[in-house]
């Protein structure tokens, strides 16, 4: 017995060495010098990576795949999502953070699944208009916090986005500007940005670093992580225990969790607390997803209004000749009003929030080539292992689609008769994602933006800050990776590469080398030679690379109150 496992072991191995040199017989790709053991992680950038990235790929070739057109993402990420939906190990956040409960990283599966299948039931298509009232009232408190003038607009943006996220999600009212709630979910949000940056923790890179002892020298990391995990971890429970308290005294209000939580009252025993862990999970997915996002948005709309005067008088043009000065827009205008559907679609183009999509590791160290579209394959080999990644940004600004994509111009949208012309690719569908990992907060997210932008074009002017010596001042168009991080220089030009590495242009291959680090890591680990394992410690050495999240910071002033009377302070 113990003769014929020996054997079956050696044969393993065998195979295994005999099959890593055929397939190391295919050159390393170029990239960084690599360090043993660490490999690249010292050349990680961790700001303005898409700078250092652009840089790699003119310098070097290969490794990650960034897919920049709408033919490649939809073939991989759509028809082959049951192979492309998956996501990188990252130790740092999840396992040390303990934020195993954002969906954002889970691994594809059963877990993903529930979670995913709860926060669909609240957020899909139809559901999503049971919010409206929530948006509305919320919007209207943030014409009125404006119309006192405000100091600072971003920071009434997260304002308005949380009043409405805990009101739908847990039936809690925000209370004023220092709500606790606003505040403990920022600094979770501030956490999770920094924990997540790719090459920021070593150990992201080397797993094994999690179990060295707390009391070691250099591993300032894990006292970090215990106390950022204390504060994400209020942001998980605390709401949700107000909820739970709310119930208990009968004075809960209709919310997402309310009517989860009386939905599973009659469970008991570990039942019971599974459920309610997925209930409290999705709850607070709903809150981190959709508050730097939907600012971001909103704060380039501003950005985008001061810098094309025109467009703000086209659309408030339209809102008089359809609302009427005597009334504030509501959500039945929508289909009346196709200019500020157009803005709202230029914003969602002209500076995506996430100009870089997630990273979907590649499905198999198996497999010696990927076929990407009918005309194109691409080889792989271990030192190759690819990296997709869906260039969002590339995509909004394919000069095909969008001629002149650097301006921002809502009538690229619009048929001559001033319709929404359907022809043209609705960003929405490539802002949010593609296939089985796409937002599921997309239509809260576009009906949310929808009546905050028409609601500030009805009723304020948005025009340039005068600075001190009485002259306008001109808008930043530096935008903050991450959250409360100074301000870097954000993508005035296309940074992230749009034109294809081959004919066709389909897509990207041989361009950014961003896991050059991971594929050394590969090389050094002692598992590295031994296929079974590959596989378990494959996603231990990528990192993912969250397109950084965009919180722009204008310098405005929303001046003439239009239609203010409607706006009455409560
Ligand atoms: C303008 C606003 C928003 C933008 C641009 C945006 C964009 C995105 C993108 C690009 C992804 C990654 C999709 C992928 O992996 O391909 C994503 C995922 C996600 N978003 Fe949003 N989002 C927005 C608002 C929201 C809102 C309002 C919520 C919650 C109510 C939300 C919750 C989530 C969650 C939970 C995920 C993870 C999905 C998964 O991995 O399965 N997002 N979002």
């Amino acid at each position: 017995m113990e003769f014929t496992l020996a054997v079956a072991v050696f044969s393993i191995l065998l195979y295994a060495l005999r099959w890593n040199r055929n397939r190391s017989k295919l050159p390393l790709p170029p990239g960084p010098r690599k360090l043993p053991l660490v490999g690249n992680f010292f050349d990680m950038p961790t700001e303005r990576q898409w700078e250092t990235f652009l840089k790699w790929s003119k310098q070097f070739s290969t490794s990650i795949v960034v897919l920049s057109s709408i033919e490649a993402v939809k073939e991989l990420f759509e028809k082959r999502s049951a192979l492309y939906s998956g996501r990188p190990r990252m130790p740092m956040v999840v396992e040390l953070m303990g934020c195993n409960f954002l969906i954002a990283f889970m691994e594809y599966g059963n877990r993903w699944r529930s979670h995913r299948k709860m926060f669909y039931e609240g957020f899909n298509v139809g559901a999503v208009e049971q919010f409206q009232p929530q948006e509305l009232a919320a919007t209207h408190e943030l014409l009125r916090r404006l119309l006192r003038g405000s100091a600072d607009v971003v920071n009434d943006f997260r304002h308005f986005t949380g009043a409405v996220i805990m009101n739908i999600t847990y039936g809690i009212d925000i209370r004023g500007a220092d709500d606790k709630y606003i505040k403990i979910a920022k600094e979770g949000i501030e956490r999770i940005s920094t924990a997540s940056m790719p090459g920021a923790f070593l150990v992201d890179s080397i797993p094994a670093l999690k179990y060295v002892p707390n009391w070691i020298p250099g591993t300032e990391f894990k006292r970090k992580a215990i106390n950022w995990k204390k504060i994400v971890q209020d942001s998980l429970q605390l709401p949700f225990a107000e909820t739970q308290q709310n119930i208990a005294t009968g004075t809960a209000r209709t919310s997402f969790t309310s009517i989860n939580l009386r939905l599973v009252e009659e469970l008991t025993g570990t039942e019971l607390e599974e459920q309610e862990a997925v209930i409290k999970a999705t709850a607070a997915n709903m809150y981190l997803g959709a508050v730097d996002t939907t600012v971001s948005a909103l704060g380039t709309f501003i950005l985008a209004m001061l810098l094309n005067p025109e467009a703000q008088k086209k659309a408030q043009a339209e809102i008089d000749s359809v609302v009427g000065s005597g009334q504030l827009p509501g959500f039945a205008d929508k289909p009346t009003l196709p200019y500020v559907s157009a803005i709202v679609k230029e914003v969602l183009r002209w500076r995506n929030v996430t100009p870089l999509g997630f990273f979907f590791p590649t499905i198999s160290p198996w497999m010696m080539s990927i076929k990407v579209t009918e005309s194109q394959r691409i080889r792989l080999s271990l030192e190759t292992h690819v990296l997709f990644l869906a260039c969002d940004r590339a995509i909004l600004h394919d000069e095909a689609i969008y001629p002149d994509p650097h301006s921002f111009k809502p009538e690229r949208f619009l048929l001559s008769e001033g319709k929404l012309n359907p022809a043209i690719r609705d960003p929405e569908t490539v802002a949010f994602g593609f296939g089985r990992r796409i937002c599921p907060g997309r239509h809260m997210a576009v009906a949310a933006l929808w009546i905050v932008v028409v609601s500030i074009l009805s009723t304020f002017n948005i025009d340039k800050a005068i600075g001190e010596d009485d002259r306008e001042i001109e808008p930043s168009h530096e935008y903050s990776p991450g959250v409360d991080t100074p301000p870097v220089q954000m993508f005035n030009h296309p940074t992230v590469p749009t034109g294809g590495g081959d004919d066709s242009g389909h897509f990207l291959a041989n361009s950014f080398d961003i896991c050059l680090d991971m594929i050394s890591m590969r090389m050094y680990c002692p598992c590295y030679f031994t296929p079974m394992f590959f596989v378990a410690i494959y996603p231990t050495s990528i990192w993912p690379l969250l397109g950084p999240l965009h919180v722009s910071p204008p310098l405005c002033e929303l001046k003439r109150p239009r239609n203010c009377v409607w706006v009455k302070a409560k």
